[in-house]
């Protein structure tokens, strides 16, 4: 179960260096399956960043919630492809003509080029994001009813997921069924601080409620021993795994 839980956990590396990243990818490299570059790294790297990482033998999630017109981030997103990336992401609110349009370029690109096409998710309501924010935007549907919507979105958009919190999961399977690949941020076991994040769970509820990825960054980046706390983590995911299994 260890080897499967290792296979969810997505590491997010939230860090301002090349250098840096490559240090997490070695020391981490048997504890995770996917390696995430976000906004601060790649600004900061460009794509050699995914490049590096990929010789190294890790797989990488894209985390850059492309949230544009429906070309451009039609046309970023095959970028994305051609740098050979296993996730890739578009925010949701960004609406079905954007998503449809992408999911469109993407399959057309990768069967042109012959290239593994990535799974492509959108983003429904930010993690950090609770009642309160989305009220200040003018939304004022309940996040509960705001996350199932926009994955059906996605799903009919052709996306093949979602990013959502895990405390939204049974919520997404309702709606999308379970050939439909939800990954979770916002996951914080009990020995780790909340910080930014407002819709949390521990690892085994993300696990229990269906959740196929895990993405846990500062859990595991700040604790004291952080080869630790990740193991810590993918034990907790491994039982819950089991129990799964048996229930
Ligand atoms: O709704 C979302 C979407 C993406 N994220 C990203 O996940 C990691 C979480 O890091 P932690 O340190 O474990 O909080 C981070 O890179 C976010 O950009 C998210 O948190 N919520």
């Amino acid at each position: 179960m260890i080897e499967a839980a290792k296979q969810r956990l997505v590491f997010a590396l939230d860090v301002d260096s090349c250098s840096a990243a490559e240090r997490w990818a070695e020391q981490l490299h048997d504890k995770v399956g996917l390696f995430k570059v976000g906004k601060q790294l790649f600004t900061k790297c460009g794509p050699d960043i995914v490049r590096r990482i990929q010789q190294r033998g890790g797989q990488v999630f894209l985390d850059l919630k492309y949230h544009d017109i429906p070309n451009t981030v039609a046309r970023a997103t095959v970028e994305a492809c051609r740098l050979g990336v296993k996730m890739v992401n578009v925010h949701a609110l960004g609406g079905p003509t954007m998503m449809r349009e992408t999911a469109a370029a993407v399959k057309e690109c990768c069967a042109a080029e012959n290239l593994e096409r990535p799974i492509l998710l959108a983003v429904t309501i930010l993690t950090s994001s609770d009642q309160e924010t989305l009220r200040a935007v003018g939304i004022d549907r309940p996040i509960e009813e705001m996350v199932p919507l926009l994955a059906k979105l996605a799903q009919q958009a052709g996306l093949d997921g979602v990013v959502a919190s895990p405390r939204e999961v049974p919520l997404i399977r309702r709606a999308c069924g379970n050939d439909f690949v939800i990954v979770t941020p916002g996951v914080r076991p009990a020995f780790a601080s909340v910080d930014d994040q407002k819709r949390i769970t521990t690892p085994a509820d993300a696990i229990v409620a269906g959740a196929d990825y895990l993405v846990v960054g500062r859990p595991i980046a700040k604790a004291d021993d952080s080869r630790v706390a990740a193991t810590m983590i993918l034990e907790e995911m491994a039982r819950a795994l089991a129990e799964v299994d048996c229930g």
